[in-house]
Formats: structure tokens, C-alpha cells, sequence
């Protein structure tokens, strides 16, 4: 089953539009697993088995596993979800984006070396440097747009043609880089109104929605803004918040309680 179907299925089956953001910090780890060599992996595995029941997707974020030289966690905690959570996507948030020779090499490492179902690019590069991924058809490219940051607006809101760059990119990927119905977007839950001015221009193609929680965006102004009339077309990721919980033995539960809390404020302001 491709990317957009699992995830469909997902929304459907599991009644949730949460995406778990996976962002280890060790430092931030509780005492009992700081002496463990395999921290990176066993953190994470435990978030994944409380929280799987509440998520349409994970997101781990690679510059989080690489920059600890925890690329080989990363590999068997993909791994691991595939195995014990079938049917839970997992979008891998590296922001590729290069010559096309390049890019050809980031497509493997994310889909066939991670085995991520879905990977966020940076279209800055133009189409040729996202060719790569979208020609995967199997696999969700989830494009950036209005990225979450204060500073987002800096390039992203220049105008060309009297029209802001990043409604630009939000037109251009629904009528020409969606051929294979692959593409989704990134808008930040702290732009609830370009939420809805990017929705007014793609229709249902899903959203990558991160900025709840630690940045501050409102989960109940991105489902009024940008929710599709049948009440999907999010995936409402949060990290810190979720993973950091709590940072005691009850790490994992105070997670799971966390990622319910969002999931059921969620649901409450999602059309039905
Ligand atoms: O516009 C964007 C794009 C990606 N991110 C990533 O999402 C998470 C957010 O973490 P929180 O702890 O929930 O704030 C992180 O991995 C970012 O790299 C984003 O925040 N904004």
C-alpha cells in the first residue's frame, strides 16, 4: 500500500491526526537511561510502543540521530515500527533538496536505506532537485511551504507576480509536481492564517502541521484552519512536548498521556 492510502486508512482506522515527532536529546533523557550506550534506541522504541495506538505517522528528525552518530538507531527504530506498528507511517524529516544526481542518492538513503514512507524536501532548488523523490510514487514528498519559525516569513512571504512565495510553491506543487499523487506540504501550526490561504489553494493534499506544544501554536486554530471538509487532511506533529513529558522513570506513560491530550483536543474541533 502506498504512503497516501496508509495514511488515509490510518486517519480512518485509528481516529487521530497526531503525527509523534521523534527528537531525541540524550541530555534530556531520564536518569535510569542515561548510562545505556543504546539510549538514542531504547528512548525512542518506548515513546513509539505508548504512543502507536494515538499516531497517524511518526516523524523522527535526522539531524537528531546524526549529529550522535545514531544513524544505526534511526535504521532499527524505522525498522521497529514497520514490525511491531504496521500501518503507522513514518515520515522522515531531513529537508533534502540538491542537483538531481545528488538528490537521486537522498531518495535511497531515505526510502530504501531508512525505509521511511514519506521524507520533507526544500523545493528552494526547484522541481529536477525533488524529481527524484516524487518519481517514487509509493512514497509521500512532503514539501516545505510556511515553515513553523519566526523568521519563516523572511523569504517565504516575498511577493513574485504580486503573489508571496510561499502561496507560489503551494500552487506549483498541487497542478505540476503531484502527478503521482504523492505530495503533501508543510504549513506551521503558528500561521493559522496562512494555513487557511494555503488550503484555499490545494484542496485536500494533506499537511505536515509542526509548531504545536514547545512553539506555541494552537491545535484547535490549525483544525478550524486547515482541516478538509471530511475533517482529515492533518497530521498535527508535536515533539518536545510529547517526548519530554515528563523526565522521570514515567517518561514513556506521561508521553501517552501527553499525545492523548492532543489527540482528543484535536478530535474535538474536527468537523464530523
Ligand atoms: O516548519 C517546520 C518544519 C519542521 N519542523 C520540525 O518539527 C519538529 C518540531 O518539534 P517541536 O518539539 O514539536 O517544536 C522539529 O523536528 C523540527 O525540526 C518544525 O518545527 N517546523
Amino acid at each position: 500500500m502506498g504512503f497516501m492510502q496508509q495514511l488515509r486508512q490510518r486517519w480512518t482506522d485509528a481516529d487521530t491526526l497526531v503525527c509523534v515527532g521523534l527528537d531525541p536529546e540524550p541530555a534530556k533523557f531520564p536518569a535510569h537511561l542515561q548510562g545505556d550506550p543504546d539510549a538514542v534506541f531504547a528512548f525512542c522504541r518506548a515513546i513509539v510502543d505508548a504512543t502507536a495506538d494515538l499516531a497517524c505517522a511518526f516523524k523522527p528528525q535526522i539531524a537528531h540521530f546524526a549529529a550522535l552518530g545514531a544513524e544505526d538507531a534511526l535504521q532499527r527504530l524505522i525498522a521497529h515500527i514497520h514490525d511491531a506498528h504496521p500501518g503507522v507511517p513514518v515520515i522522515l524529516d531531513a529537508k533534502r533538496g540538491d542537483i538531481g544526481s545528488t538528490a537521486g542518492h537522498y531518495a535511497r538513503e531515505a526510502f530504501d536505506r531508512y525505509g521511511a514512507d514519506a521524507v520533507t524536501v526544500n523545493p528552494y532548488m526547484g522541481r529536477d532537485s525533488a524529481e527524484p523523490f516524487l518519481a517514487r510514487a509509493d512514497r509521500g514528498v512532503v514539501v516545505l511551504c510556511r515553515t513553523s519559525n519566526p523568521g519563516a516569513g523572511e523569504l517565504q512571504d516575498l511577493e513574485v507576480d504580486g503573489i508571496p512565495l510561499y502561496q507560489q510553491v503551494a500552487a506549483r506543487v498541487a497542478t505540476q509536481w503531484n502527478a503521482n499523487g504523492n505530495c503533501l506540504l508543510v504549513v506551521g501550526a503558528t500561521w493559522p492564517r496562512q494555513l487557511a490561504e494555503v488550503r484555499a489553494i490545494v484542496g485536500d493534499m494533506p499537511f505536515l502541521v509542526p509548531g504545536v506544544g514547545a512553539q506555541g501554536g494552537d491545535a484547535a486554530d490549525v483544525v478550524r484552519h486547515a482541516a478538509t471538509a471530511d475533517g482529515t487532511g492533518l497530521l498535527v506533529s508535536s515533539s518536545r512536548a510529547i517526548l519530554y513529558a515528563s523526565q522521570g522513570e514515567d517518561f514513556a506513560e506521561a508521553a501517552r498521556a501527553a499525545a492523548t491530550g492532543l489527540r482528543d483536543l484535536i478530535n474535538r474541533h474536527r468537523p464530523r
